[in-house]
Parts: structure tokens; C-alpha cells; sequence
């Protein structure tokens, strides 16, 4: 399961809360502090996947006075659910609230000649890339150029065993590690800009077919000229780190229809192949928490720029909860694959009711 951009129509919400025994909170308090610093850590080295609304840039040679005011929100503890984000000041419907680019993004295996392989736009006929070729295809100069590091990594091994296997398997995680991977090799990132993010337990059957995966991706990078100190960190334990964060955290980009021809190709996609042009996982998008009925949503307009949206007006301290699911699902549906997929048992006032 991944979270998507599902649409909602749900009436109010407001936050559920819990009370809790001191004891627990103390031992939360202790676990998420920890997180606290890696976020910190984070503030530094990943400012740039935050962008703000309006049309501010955040260029270094902006005075004080010009610079954007950061986006309304904050992320704090939850009494339920570790962090989550909360609004820190009044926010208005249809507000966008901030937007954000991913740390690691890759199209689905059926859209990889059909968009940018950095942004996941959707390219003219004219651009895209022959799907017998090896070849991928970029929208623009500056998508290319951002690429490069990780792009030049990935030209160096053969992929074809390794896609192939996603394919068959229907798997799409593991091209996100596989980018993730290639990220690292090329110093764009570090092995560990992940472990802020909350992991999922994998269960046992998870366990062995992550074996198989890694080594199809340590073999395929074995067949390329890499030095083996720069794969130091390609472990199984990484691999199985790195997974179960993408696995809670990962979200399923769907872009807004643009056009007539969108349209048509979303409606040929949904019988033919998934709509989803991609994935993507993100830091601040993570931390919001579900609610069946949310107060906000992540829409994608037309690349992987995940835009945040309030749905109706929030008050200052109301915490921001998107749907992680369809919200259109029955109460039985949508409690069995929130357990499922995410691990909890929705509580939020939609599902105290059964509705
Ligand atoms: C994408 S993360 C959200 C941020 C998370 N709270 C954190 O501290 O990183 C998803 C995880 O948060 C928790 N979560 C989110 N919404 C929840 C809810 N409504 N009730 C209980 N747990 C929830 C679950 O553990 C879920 O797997």
C-alpha cells in the first residue's frame, strides 16, 4: 500500500486524542527525541525539499525582508500516533500550505518512456523515449542536470534482470531503493537520509523476498565498473531499513488531469496499466497522520512537487491529517487496510462512528 492523492468530500473533522499513562508518554518521549535531532540534522541538509507558497524563491541573495515566511505548521508529538504536524496559526480552505520535492522519486515501470524520469511530467509524444530502447528520457535541461550524479551511477550497471524482476513481481519499492542507491553511490545524498522516517516491522515472507531483491541489486551493481568501498553500505540490513520506511512512507503520485488527452490516457490507463505515473517518499509529507475524514490533502499538479492543501478552514493547534487510502472505502475496508498497509487501527471520530 502507499499513500495516494485521494480526493475526499467528508464533512468535519477535528483531532482524536487519547489519554495516555505518564510512563508511556515518557518512553515516546524519549524515542522521538531522538527523532527531534535527526530532524534537526535534517533541517540543514534538506531545506531545499521544502519549498514555501506564493511566488517566493528562496534564492541565497534575498534580503531578509523579501524572504518567504515559513510555511503555518509544526511538527509536534501526537498522544496516539508519535509525531504528527499541527497548524500554527489559522489556516484557510483551500489554502495550499506548503510544498514539497522528494528525497527519492522513480516512475512506474509502465510510465518510465511516457515521463521525465527526474519529475515524473508527462512528456509531449515528441520527447518521450522508445519503449524497446534502454533510453529514458528528461523534460527539460534542468531536470537533466539533476539527475546527472545519480543518472551517471545507474548507466554503469545493466538494469535489465532487475526491472524485469519488478515487473514480474509487480514490484515498484525496490526502484526506489535501486534510485536511492544509485543516489548514495554518486554522494548526492547519505545511506542514511531515510532513518528519520518511521519503519515498518516486516514480517517474515517480507524478509526473504527482500534477500532475493538485494542480492539482484548487489549483483547488478557488481557487473559495473563501482568500487566496492562505495557499495560498502549496500547491505542487507540497509536494504531492509531503507524498505520499510519506503513501505509506511512512500507516496503513489497520480498527476492532476491537465488536458483532454490526459484524460483519455488516464481513462486507457485505468483499464490497461496503473494510473499512477510514479512513487515518491518525501521528510514532511511523512509526518502527517491519517484521518478518514482529513483536513488537508497532497495534490500532485504536474510533477512529483508534492503540494499540500487544506481542505476546510484549521484552527491554530488543529492538527493536519491527510487520508493515506480511498476515503470513498466502507468503514470494514478501510479499517483492514490501514492495519495492513500501515500497521494501526484507525480511531478517528469517522471510524468511531462505523461510518
Ligand atoms: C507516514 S507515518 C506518519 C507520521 C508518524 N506519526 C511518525 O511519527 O513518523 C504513518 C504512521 O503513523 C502512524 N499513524 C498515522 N496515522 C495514524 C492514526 N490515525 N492512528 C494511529 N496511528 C497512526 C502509524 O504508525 C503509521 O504507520
Amino acid at each position: 500500500y502507499s499513500m495516494g492523492p485521494w480526493a475526499t468530500t467528508y464533512k468535519l473533522s477535528v483531532l482524536s486524542s487519547s489519554d495516555f499513562h505518564t510512563s508511556q508518554r515518557m518512553s515516546r518521549l524519549a524515542r522521538y527525541s531522538f527523532w527531534a535531532l535527526q530532524l534537526r540534522k535534517l533541517h540543514s541538509s534538506h531545506i531545499a525539499t521544502l519549498s514555501f507558497p506564493s511566488s517566493f524563491s528562496t534564492s541565497a541573495s534575498q534580503s531578509t525582508a523579501t524572504r518567504p515566511s515559513p510555511p503555518p505548521i509544526h511538527v509536534g508529538l501526537t498522544e496516539y500516533a508519535g509525531r504528527g504536524v499541527f497548524a500554527s496559526r489559522r489556516i484557510s480552505a483551500g489554502e495550499l500550505i506548503h510544498t514539497a520535492q522528494p528525497i527519492v522519486s522513480h516512475p512506474s515501470l509502465s510510465s518510465v518512456h511516457t515521463v521525465c524520469y527526474f519529475c515524473l511530467r508527462k512528456l509531449p509524444s515528441s520527447a518521450r523515449s522508445l519503449e524497446a530502447s534502454q533510453t529514458v528520457s528528461f523534460c527539460s535541461t534542468q531536470c537533466e542536470d539533476q539527475s546527472k550524479k545519480f543518472y551517471d551511477v545507474e548507466k554503469k550497471a545493466d538494469w535489465s534482470r532487475f526491472n524485469e524482476y519488478c515487473r514480474l513481481q509487480g514490484l515498484k519499492y525496490p526502484l526506489l531503493v535501486k534510485r536511492l542507491a544509485c543516489q548514495v553511490i554518486s554522494g548526492v545524498v547519505s545511506s542514511d537520509v531515510l532513518d528519520i522516517l518511521q519503519p515498518e516491522i516486516p514480517s517474515s515472507d517480507r524478509i526473504s523476498k527482500m534477500k532475493k531483491e538485494v542480492a539482484l541489486l548487489n549483483n547488478t551493481f557488481e557487473g559495473s565498473d563501482i568500487g566496492s568501498e562505495q557499495m560498502a553500505f549496500l547491505t542487507e540490513e540497509w536494504y531492509a531499513g531503507v524498505l520499510a520506511r519506503i513501505r509506511i512512507n512512500a507516496f503513489r503520485i497520480e498527476l492532476a488531469i491537465g488536458s483532454y488527452e490526459d484524460l483519455l490516457s488516464l481513462a486507457a490507463a485505468s483499464v490497461e496499466a496503473e494510473a499512477a505515473v510514479g512513487n515518491a517518499v518525501y521528510v514532511l509529507p511523512s509526518l502527517y497522520n491519517h484521518d478518514c475524514d482529513p483536513n488537508v490533502n497532497i495534490v500532485w499538479i504536474e510533477n512529483v512537487d508534492a503540494k499540500v492543501k487544506a481542505l476546510r478552514d484549521i484552527e491554530e493547534g488543529e492538527e493536519l491529517r491527510i487520508c493515506y487510502i480511498d476515503a470513498s472505502m466502507d468503514y470494514k475496508a478501510r479499517q483492514t487496510i490501514l492495519y495492513e498497509g500501515f500497521g494501526f487501527h484507525c480511531n478517528c471520530l469517522r471510524c468511531a462512528s462505523k461510518d
